[in-house]
C-alpha cells in the first residue's frame, strides 16, 4: 500500500497559498482566464502534457456564454490581474478549459479527475469577520466570489498533479486530470464533452468539497445530483402610451410575471422531487411606456431526467400559452443543462477501500440521503459509462462559515490534503493488472 501523506503534507502551505490566490481574482463561468493560465503554467512546469482551449472545449457546444464585449474586457481585466501572456492566446474568447496528461509509458488504464475553476455571479462580503477579508483574500472581482469550493478544487487539482508527478515511477498506464470552466449553472461540461476530452477514458472521478457532509466524512458514490435544464426567456411585445393608447401595446413585463408564477405552481410529480426557481426577471423601460422587453432567468430540476423532463415541459408549454394570452413573442434559449448520476458500483467500493486509510477521514459512506444540487460533471460521467468506463462522484466533508452560494461562505482548508491523499491512492493502489 503506497502512501503519499508525507508528500501531500508538505504540500499543504502550496495549497493553501494556490486556494487564497485564485479565491482572490475570483473569476466566473467562461472568464477564468487568469485562473486557467496559472493552472497551465503550474502542470507544465510540472512535466504535464496539455491539451488546451479550444482542444478540449467545443465552441458549439458551449452554453450560458457571455457576451463578446464581456469576454473580451474579462480578458483586459485578467491580464492587468497577472494572467500569463504565454498562456492567455489558447483561452482566448472563453475556451478555459484545460486537459493535462501524464503518461508513464508503461501499460495500463487511463484514469481521470475532473476539478472544476469557476466563481459564482455573487459580490463576497467585505467584513472584517469574514476570514478571507481579514486576512486579505476576498475576491477583488465584483460580483465574481468563490462561494461554492471552487477554488479549492483547482488548488487541489494542482496538489494532485504534484503528487502524482512525484510518484511517477510509481504508476502506470495514463493519468489525466481535467480543469473545466463554468460550473455554475452547469454550463460548461457538455462543451469539453463535445470536443472529445473525456473519450478513452477507463476510470473517471470528479470531486466537491463541502455541500454540508461533516469534516472526516468523504462520500464515494453520490448519487443524488438533480437533472436540470437552465434556459432564458426573451418576450418581446409592443411599447405604447401607457396614458393614451395602452389598447396599442403588448405587455411583455405583465407576461413575464405571470409566467413566474405560473412556472413556480407547476404540479409535483409522483415519482420524486422536483424544482423551479425563476432566479431573475428583469423588465420595462419607463414609468409611461408599456413594457415591450422582459427577460426571465429560469432552471427546473428533477430527481430523474423523466422528472426534469416532465417540468420543463410543462415549463414551456406555460410559457407557449402565456405569450399567447398577451399577443407577444417568448423566445427560449438553453443556458445550460445536467442529468442525474450513477456511479459504477466496482468503482464505488474501490475508491471506499482507499478512502478509509487517509488519516483525518472518520467516516466513509457511499451516499447520502436526498436530493440536493446539480452538477455537469454528471454528463462527464455519462460519456465514460456509455464508452464502457467507470465513473464516480466525490465529496470531502469540511466545515463551513455560512452555505454554498451564501457571500460569507468559507471552508477549511484542511480538506484539500484529505481529498489529494484520497485521489492519489486511487491511481497509486490501483490493481493494474486486473483493474476494479
Ligand atoms: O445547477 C447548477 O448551477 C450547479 C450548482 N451546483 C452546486 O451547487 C454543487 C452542489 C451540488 N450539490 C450540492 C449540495 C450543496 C451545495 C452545493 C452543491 C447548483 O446545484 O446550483
Amino acid at each position: 500500500m503506497k502512501q503519499p501523506e508525507l508528500a501531500v503534507h508538505e504540500l499543504a502551505p502550496r495549497m493553501q497559498q494556490w486556494r487564497r490566490d485564485f479565491h482572490h481574482f475570483a473569476e466566473s463561468g467562461w472568464l477564468e482566464f487568469r485562473t486557467a493560465t496559472h493552472v497551465a503554467e503550474t502542470l507544465h512546469q510540472l512535466g504535464y502534457q496539455l491539451a488546451l482551449g479550444r482542444d478540449v472545449v467545443d465552441d458549439a457546444a458551449r452554453m450560458g456564454l457571455p457576451s463578446a464585449e464581456v469576454l473580451a474586457r474579462e480578458e483586459q481585466r485578467a491580464l492587468e490581474q497577472g494572467a500569463l501572456p504565454q498562456w492567455i492566446e489558447h483561452f482566448s474568447g472563453g475556451f478555459t478549459g484545460i486537459v493535462a496528461t501524464l503518461e508513464t509509458g508503461r501499460p495500463g488504464p487511463t484514469i481521470a479527475f475532473r476539478v472544476d475553476m469557476d466563481a459564482l455571479d455573487l459580490g463576497e462580503m467585505q467584513q472584517p469577520s469574514h476570514r478571507p477579508f481579514a486576512e486579505g483574500f476576498a475576491s477583488c472581482n465584483a460580483g465574481m466570489m468563490h462561494a461554492c469550493g471552487h477554488d479549492g478544487h483547482t488548488a487541489i487539482g494542482l496538489g494532485l498533479a504534484t503528487v502524482l508527478q512525484q510518484f511517477s515511477d510509481q504508476l502506470n498506464g495514463t493519468i489525466k486530470l481535467i480543469f473545466q470552466p463554468a460550473e455554475e449553472g452547469t454550463r460548461g461540461a457538455r462543451a469539453m464533452v463535445a470536443a472529445g476530452a473525456l473519450d478513452n477514458i477507463d476510470y473517471f472521478t470528479a470531486i466537491h468539497i463541502g455541500t454540508g457532509i461533516p469534516s472526516g466524512t468523504v462520500v464515494c458514490g453520490s448519487d443524488n445530483f438533480m437533472a436540470t435544464t437552465k434556459f432564458d426567456v426573451q418576450f418581446t411585445g409592443v411599447a405604447a402610451h401607457a396614458g393614451g393608447k395602452p389598447e396599442e401595446g403588448r405587455n411583455a413585463l405583465l407576461a413575464a410575471a405571470q409566467t413566474a408564477l405560473a412556472l413556480h405552481s407547476i404540479a409535483p410529480h409522483s415519482a420524486g422531487a422536483s424544482r423551479v426557481n425563476v432566479g431573475v426577471l428583469q423588465a420595462g423601460s419607463g414609468r409611461n411606456v408599456v413594457p415591450a422587453q422582459a427577460l426571465l432567468k429560469v432552471e427546473t430540476r428533477g430527481e430523474t431526467n423523466v422528472i426534469n423532463d416532465y417540468v420543463f415541459e410543462r415549463a414551456q408549454e406555460i410559457i407557449r400559452g402565456i405569450a399567447t394570452m398577451y399577443g407577444i413573442e417568448a423566445e427560449v434559449k438553453l443556458m445550460g443543462a445536467a442529468t442525474n448520476s450513477e456511479p459504477s458500483p466496482e468503482w464505488v467500493a474501490f475508491i471506499r477501500q482507499q478512502a478509509d486509510e487517509v488519516s483525518g477521514v472518520t467516516q466513509v459512506v457511499d451516499t447520502v440521503k436526498g436530493a440536493t444540487g446539480s452538477e455537469d460533471a454528471t454528463l462527464m460521467m455519462a460519456r465514460v459509462q456509455e464508452q464502457g468506463g467507470k465513473a464516480s462522484y466525490m465529496v470531502f466533508g469540511t466545515h463551513l462559515s455560512a452555505g454554498h452560494h451564501n457571500e460569507k461562505f468559507d471552508f477549511d482548508e484542511k480538506v484539500m490534503e484529505v481529498a489529494v491523499n484520497t485521489m492519489a491512492r486511487l491511481a497509486l493502489n490501483f490493481p493494474w493488472q486486473r483493474g476494479v
